[in-house]
């Protein structure tokens, strides 16, 4: 079913109504009602709302009469009223039908002091007249008394009548004299009609020629800069022009635009939601497509990283140590180590490249001149090495290896004939943030996923979570291993699935010898990339060993 608004949301909407029903109320309670529907509503003309016109339905009235005779008593009207033969007992009269009632019928002001009827002199007076409504002054809060005060100061000064219509008794009127010092005449008027013309008590009325120009509540009286003025010059003495319709259209937009915008801002939040999920489902499908068995098409290695530990004779005795351990022991997976630039040549001579390979740990971004103390990549190629490592972390950390260097440096390296063990991998931070993800798909996007199909055949890809490398602290063989998974997934989208099924990725991070039987006995991990533990023959061996568990 189509929704507006999600079920998550809806409370919002639920809450916002609530809100706004009650923030209407309280207006409408501690100023006037938003909407006046009452005879007495601004723009009336009381006199012509009192008129009764000439051909009005006048109120209808029937009377009965009891006559006796005989003993006998009977009813009887005007139509068929009886000879004198009967006697007149008694008549009831009532109203059978009412007449035409004026929408103001209860309106009248007489001076409370003589009792005289102002009515007429109120409602035909030429210009303004101010009318202090306050039905019963005993209960009529007198917080804002000086603002009356001002207003009828005001109205002294342009002498503009100014009277207090109130129902209320002889003791309140003075009692609220002595609160507030009231020196304006009272006069009296029914309560119903006072509670009628305004829902405030007190509350202000401003006739102009007997029109109800404009109504105040008294928390909200004319005061300060709108006083300045004469009132024919001012704001004040103008009927104000907001329409019923206009109105109603600014409160629709007040309780709708709010609503509407939320709608948006929930709809596009579910579409986002929806993208999310798909991507989401769109990797599973692909981890899933992965996440089997172990591909017999791809190769299984394990490269040494010996980084800047030895030197040239250590390297050498190393080099020829596990030349020897292999020859005894053939492996079942490809071994490579890759060693400082100076090792590559005389390293390169003491080993059997049918068993064991030789890789370089780093290539200049350049292919060749005036660039002192960089080796290139068709350096390290004539060495007899076949690999080089790129990208790894403390390339990136320590001398500032960027994507753009290692872009150049992959392609250099594969001119010349180089396989390239590209690393990747999140900093402890970013996987703690959840987004080892993103950082290691940005790594490939950045260095790796611009090289056609063929090129790629020569890529090895190597996952070292950054926290985990010489740290003791290995990756969980899941944790390993989700990351191969996600690794492969990118992989497959950028060139498919068979090219994916083909690339070898490797795990690197204190990985040793007892730890890679279980991390290498994961679908997706094809080998190590191993550092420490590369630095010793038999420590070595042990992790090459692990493949044949
Ligand atoms: O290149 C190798 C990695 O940096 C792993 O080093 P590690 O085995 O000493 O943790």
């Amino acid at each position: 079913m189509f929704r507006f608004i999600s079920e998550s949301n809806q409370w919002i909407v639920i809450n916002y109504t609530i809100v706004f029903i009650f923030v209407c109320s309280g207006l409408s309670l501690y100023y006037l009602p938003l909407f006046d529907f009452r005879p007495y509503r601004i723009g009336t003309n009381i006199p012509r709302g009192m008129e009764i016109p000439k051909d009005a339905e006048q109120p209808l009235f029937e009377t009965t009469f009891i006559m006796e005779k005989g003993g006998q008593r009977k009813e009887f009207t005007l139509n068929d009223y009886p000879d004198s033969t009967w006697k007149f007992i008694d008549s009831k009269t009532v109203q059978v039908k009412e007449g035409y009632i004026p929408p103001i019928h209860d309106f009248s002001v007489a001076d409370r002091k003589t009792g005289k009827d102002l009515t007429d002199s109120v409602l035909r007076h030429k210009g303004y007249t101010f009318l202090l409504i306050a039905p019963y002054l005993e209960r009529a809060d007198d917080s804002n008394f000086g603002d009356i005060d001002q207003l009828y100061e005001y109205a002294q000064t342009y002498n503009i009548p100014f009277y207090c219509l109130t129902a209320s008794t002889a003791k309140a009127i003075q009692r609220w004299r002595d609160i507030t010092g009231a020196e304006y005449p009272f006069c009296i008027t029914d309560e119903t009609t006072l509670k009628t013309i305004v829902r405030s008590n007190p509350g202000l009325l401003l006739l102009k020629d007997g029109t109800i120009i404009n109504k105040w509540s008294h928390n909200q009286l004319p005061n300060g800069a709108k006083l300045s003025l004469p009132i024919t010059q001012s704001a004040l003495g103008k009927m104000p022009q907001d329409s019923v319709p206009g109105k109603i259209l600014e409160i629709i937009l007040w309780f709708i635009l709010p609503l509407t915008l939320l709608t948006l801002a929930d709809r596009l939040w579910a579409w986002s939601k929806w993208v999310r999920l798909k991507e989401k489902k769109d990797k599973q499908r692909l981890y899933q497509l992965f996440n089997k068995k172990k591909s017999k098409m791809r190769k299984k290695i394990v490269a040494g990283n010996w980084k800047m530990n030895l030197n040239l004779q250590e390297g050498i005795v190393l080099a020829k140590e596990i030349n020897e351990a292999m020859t005894a022991e053939k492996p079942n997976c490809d071994v490579v180590i890759c060693t400082p630039f100076i090792h590559l040549a005389s390293v390169a001579q003491v080993l059997n490249a049918d068993l064991v390979g030789l890789g370089a740990e780093n290539c200049a971004d350049k292919e060749k001149g005036a660039f002192t103390g960089e080796v290139s990549a068709e350096m390290v190629k004539s060495t007899g090495a076949q690999y080089v490592i790129l990208g790894h972390s403390e390339r990136r950390q320590y001398y500032g290896e960027t994507a753009e260097i290692l872009k150049e440096k992959v392609q250099l390296a594969l001119k010349h004939g180089l396989k390239v063990i590209f690393c990747c991998g999140e900093t402890l931070e970013e996987r703690e943030s959840n987004r080892q993800n993103a950082v290691v798909k940005a790594e490939l996007d950045g260095s790796v996923f611009n090289l056609t199909a063929e090129e790629w055949k020569n890529i090895v890809l190597a996952y070292e979570p950054i926290w985990a490398i010489g740290t003791g602290k290995t990756a969980t063989s899941d944790q390993a291993e989700e990351m191969l998974c996600y690794i492969r997934s990118t992989v497959a989208e950028k060139y498919g699935k068979e090219v994916a099924e083909e690339t070898s990725i490797l795990y690197g991070g204190s990985c040793k010898a007892s730890n890679a039987p279980e991390l290498f006995s994961k679908p997706n991990i094809d080998g190590g990339l191993i550092g420490g533990a590369s630095l010793k023959a038999a420590d070595f061996k042990g992790i090459i060993d692990a493949w044949k568990k």
